[in-house]
């Protein structure tokens, strides 16, 4: 079974290795959503996979590394495409839930999957 939380937060960012006059090459902001999505088994006396106050836990503290920041200064996330964003909220948080997957919505029509090494 897979359960899932979203996380809300409002960062700037600018891609540096667009081309020059690509609209993204500017500075400018996303209310940015992700969700972290975790497997278990349903424990048959709770009747769930994990506490959803427990992924909330877990992700806020990494959320709140991000949340009015510009991207482009946290370390790692020098290049913050969805694509990097996505693969660096997992590293940060393999170690302590049974991740499936993260979903970055950097807007509402885009944004990426994905599935890391667990
Ligand atoms: N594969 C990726 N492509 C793009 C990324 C990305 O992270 N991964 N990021 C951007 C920009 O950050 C941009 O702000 C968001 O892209 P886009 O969907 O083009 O945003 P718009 O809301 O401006 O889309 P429109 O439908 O054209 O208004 C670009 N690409
Ligand atoms: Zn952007």
């Amino acid at each position: 079974m897979e359960i899932f939380r979203e996380f809300t937060f409002e960062a700037a960012h600018r891609l540096p290795q667009v081309p020059a006059g690509h609209k993204c090459a500017r500075l400018h902001g996303h209310s940015y959503r992700i969700e972290v999505h975790v497997t278990g088994t349903v424990d048959p006396t709770m009747g769930w996979v994990m506490d959803f106050a427990d992924v909330k836990a877990a992700v806020n503290p990494v959320i709140a590394e991000l949340d009015h920041y510009y991207l482009n200064e946290v370390p790692g996330l020098e290049n913050p495409t969805s694509e990097n964003l996505a693969r660096w909220t997992w590293d940060r948080l393999a170690a302590t839930l049974p991740l499936s997957a993260i979903v970055v919505r950097e807007t509402c029509t885009s944004g990426c999957v994905y599935r890391g090494q667990r």
